[in-house]
């Protein structure tokens, strides 16, 4: 069953800019990953399904809620780490975090507590003198702590170092154990392909392909045949290389890498060629 669910969207800001006719849906449990190179509308899709955005066309639905008429009930209830953080300067970080906490009625402030350790931050200075990093480290905590069933995730881990990155990749999995449903806007392959069940490519406003990993994998095995002088050589060859040896030639199949399929599409590639073998 679909928690998220993005139909016939259209948000026009002229001259092309904008997202047009976008429809994509998470399933429960699902991990679904949004991609796009910069300036294709992964954040304005993001905007309307938290209901900051009125949709011009077509409708967002969150567990079967019109995002923007219950836009007070979904920002309430979801985990949510906006694109670009700000917030509100003058407060320390735990202040800001015992804010969010309070919006939402929580008084155990246990989870908190953990994943400050676990992001290893100190959150007691104010968040005007913060690092990029630290503030995003905030935003991931504030997101998670407490404890929600759906999350919404954009570019999460931007300002992270790696060590930082490999941290949340560990707590998305444990969140997916859990069954949770995540929507993830990333620029990080890595973390795309190690935790999401499905992959949506957007560009210019328009989704490009929707598949889970391994039929994105699959669909871009690539094969070459190698020729050889002598059926010894093509034997050798094919032992070293993991090939099939035909007398003189070699059949060898490769998967192009997660990364490169992104490039293709990211590159500008037209859909109808990419290379299938
Ligand atoms: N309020 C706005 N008014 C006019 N144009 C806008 C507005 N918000 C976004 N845009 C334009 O819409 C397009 C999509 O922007 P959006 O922020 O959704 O992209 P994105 O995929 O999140 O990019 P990035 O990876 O750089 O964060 C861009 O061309 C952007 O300049």
């Amino acid at each position: 069953m679909s928690v998220i669910q993005v139909q016939n969207l259209t948000r026009d800001y002229g001259s092309g800019k904008g997202i047009f006719d976008l429809s994509i849906h998470v399933d429960s449990g699902e991990i679904f990953g949004f991609l796009g190179p910069n300036g294709a509308g992964k954040t304005t899709t993001i905007r309307h399904l938290m209901g900051f955005i009125r949709p011009q066309t077509g409708r967002c639905q969150i567990d079967g809620k019109n995002c923007w008429e219950k836009r007070d009930q979904i920002q309430k209830r979801l985990g949510y780490i906006p694109g670009e953080i700000s917030f509100f300067d003058d407060m320390t970080g735990r202040e800001f975090l015992k804010f969010s906490l309070d919006y939402r009625k929580i008084k155990n402030e246990n989870r908190m507590q953990e994943l400050l350790e676990r992001f290893e931050l100190d959150a007691k200075g104010k968040i005007k003198k913060m690092s990029k990093g630290m503030k995003q480290k905030i935003g991931i905590v504030a997101a998670f702590m407490h404890d929600p069933d759906i999350l919404i995730l954009d570019e999460p881990t931007s300002g992270l170092d790696p060590l930082m990155q490999n941290r949340f990749i560990e707590l998305l999995e444990e969140e997916k154990k859990k069954g949770k449903t995540i929507l993830l806007s990333s620029h990080i392959f890595e973390e795309v392909e190690k935790t999401c069940d499905r992959i949506g490519m957007i560009r210019n406003g328009r989704l490009v392909t929707v598949d889970s990993v391994e039929t994105l994998r699959s669909r871009h095995m690539h094969t070459y045949t190698v020729r050889l002088d002598t059926p010894e050589e093509a034997e050798a060859f094919a032992k070293d290389f993991g090939g099939i040896c035909h007398t003189d030639r070699v059949t060898v199949t490769a998967k192009q890498g997660l990364e490169e399929i992104f490039m293709d599409y990211y590159g500008g590639k037209p859909d109808d060629s990419v290379d299938f073998v």
